[in-house]
């Protein structure tokens, strides 16, 4: 089956011999065998000598090194992408490490920034406010017939870089090139989508060159009514489809999550992904440090999308170990812009209420950690450097090893960094950061943090999802996924100070979430398929290997 599925040819009509040149799926530029170029046609059209996959890496290889700024590197697999996906994600298969903070956090976030400067070429679908009641009709526009993963943005909230408008784009093409390349989900099944509903970035809306609608943002009914037509017309042109919304605001993301995922099969990543790896991180930093999860005292920055979104989960997995959810949501703490979440708070936004506790009102952070003493502090507030000196000293005098996960994106955002919370603790802080960073050196110790990104979790939730056919996607899911990641961690992992396995092996982990995930679609009965007797085996079958196709 794997066979069948690498060898597919993706091509829905019979394609003339310059389409396997200039149709990125079918190109294999100067590695055309010389059976194919007689078959095709394609003598003359290349020059004579013929290369291999690997005499290609090398060349591609050269090239990018040779560019000397980050969002050039970009530019360039961007490129690379549009005239030779297989190599691109052979490229990306054998240097992921060093290419994931370009195509992903935090290149990709100046991608979006310069998006209508730098852009090439169009990839994946635009639907906007200007073709409302043609959703249906321009899916039909895409090749590709069997779309299984759609990631969906609106730009509203890029990373924490804000309203985007249709430069947000950058970011679904950069979540799906993780999923092929870090899940083996076939390229074709992808289907990156922007719904343009205006911005409210004046800075865009001004700019000559932008090329989204320079209206302000739709909002109310005139907005969900769009959102809406947009589920429906998935609906209509596929069959299975995971819909991962990314990257919405607060003031939208939470409703379209509880008005759809029982509805379909979808789930919000900056809510339910970011929450997923943060628990893993706090399940691995138990193993590393010793103590329970349910003695933690987590003490948030920021109370949107992330925040929630890993309060909640983090509560269902302390009821998992017997505490009640009253006393749960207790462990948890929030700020937001201004300041403790507590009881006597008025006009709390309604995802907040829960989180709502009797307690002095505190208006600064600083006076919040004196006064709680929690044992973590999780910053998802967007606010570069709101982890300070006085802050992390303050988490340190109270804890042996304070957890101090800064994992706003992109770097620039974070909410320290890994120096800091290392300086500023005596080397004790265990951390995580949502962006890379570079290994630290403190008074000759080294520390490799590792990166609490949802990288880690949505490439394997979503092939565990498209293989079992899953209807709905569920929290078991993803604390299942947390479970599985943070075993994956080693020793070794907490010695170099990460509790996040290396980057090079979230290939072989994301498949364990994904064997992990479909057994609990098969669980819960949400499977549209038989259960397997093999899922390891199963699931490898879903998977892609960037190498050429034979086309004789
Ligand atoms: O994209 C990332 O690096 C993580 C994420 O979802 C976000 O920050 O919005
Ligand atoms: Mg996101």
């Amino acid at each position: 089956m794997a066979h069948d599925l690498n060898s597919r040819l993706t091509y829905p009509n019979t394609p003339s011999n310059i389409n396997y040149l200039y149709d990125p799926a079918l190109n294999k530029g100067t590695a055309f065998t010389r059976e194919e170029r007689d078959a095709l046609g394609l003598w003359g059209l290349l020059p004579p000598g013929i290369n291999t996959m690997s005499e290609q890496v090398l060349r591609a290889m050269g090239n990018y090194r040779r560019k000397t700024s980050d969002l050039e590197k970009y530019i360039f697999l961007a490129a690379l992408q549009d005239r030779n996906q297989t190599l691109y994600y052979r490229v990306l298969a054998d240097y992921l490490e060093e290419m994931m903070p370009i195509i992903y956090t935090p290149t990709v976030g100046l991608a979006c920034q310069e998006y209508v400067h730098i852009f090439r070429r169009p990839k994946g679908i635009f639907v906007s406010s200007r073709n409302k009641g043609k959703f249906s009709r321009i899916l039909k526009n895409w090749p590709n017939k069997d779309v299984r993963v759609i990631v969906i943005t609106d730009g509203e909230r890029i990373l924490g870089l804000g309203d985007l408008g249709v430069a947000g784009m950058g970011i679904p093409v950069g979540k799906l090139s993780l999923y092929t390349a870090c899940a083996g989900i076939h390229p074709s099944w992808c289907l990156p989508v922007t719904i343009d509903v205006g911005t409210n970035n004046v800075k865009l809306q001004n700019d000559p060159l932008y090329f989204g609608m320079r209206h302000d943002r739709i909002r109310g009914e005139a907005y969900d009514s769009l959102i809406e037509e947009f589920i429906m017309a998935v609906q209509d042109n596929f069959h299975h489809t995971l819909i991962q919304f990314e990257d919405f605001g607060n003031i939208n993301a939470f409703r379209l999550l509880g008005r759809y995922r029982n509805r379909v099969c979808t789930f919000n990543d900056d809510i339910q992904g970011t929450a997923s790896v943060a628990l893993a991180g706090m399940y691995a930093a138990m193993r590393m440090i010793g103590g329970k999860l349910v003695d933690q005292k987590i003490l948030f920055l920021g109370a949107g999308e992330a925040g929630t979104g890993i309060g909640d989960l983090i509560v269902k997995a302390m009821m998992d170990e017997g505490l009640s959810q009253e006393e749960a949501r207790e462990r948890c703490w929030f700020t937001d812009s201004k300041g403790l979440i507590v009881k006597s708070r008025q006009k709390l936004a309604a995802h907040k209420v829960p989180y709502a506790h009797e307690f002095e009102y505190q208006a600064d952070f600083l006076d919040a950690v004196k006064a709680l003493k929690p044992t973590a502090v999780v910053g998802v507030s967007g606010q570069a450097k709101a982890f300070s000196q006085p802050v992390l000293e303050e988490m340190a005098r109270c804890n042996e090893r304070p957890l101090v996960f800064a994992l706003s994106n992109p770097t620039a955002n974070a909410e320290c960094t890994a120096l800091e919370a290392y300086a500023w603790t005596d080397g004790r802080a265990v951390f995580a950061s949502g962006s890379p960073f570079e290994p630290v050196n403190l008074r000759g110790v080294t520390y490799e943090p590792g990166q609490g990104n949802n990288a880690y979790i949505f490439p394997g939730v979503g092939l565990g999802v498209i293989a079992s056919r899953a209807k709905h996607v569920t929290d078991e899911m993803f604390m299942t996924a947390s479970r599985v990641l943070a075993g994956e961690v080693s020793q070794e992992d907490f010695e170099r100070g990460s509790i996040y396995p290396p980057l090079v092996k979230i290939r072989e982990v994301s498949i364990k979430i994904a064997a992990a995930v479909a057994e609990v679609a098969f669980d819960q009965g949400l499977a549209g398929v038989p259960r397997p007797d093999d899922l390891r085996d199963f699931i490898q079958s879903h998977v892609y290997e960037p190498n050429y196709q034979s086309y004789v």
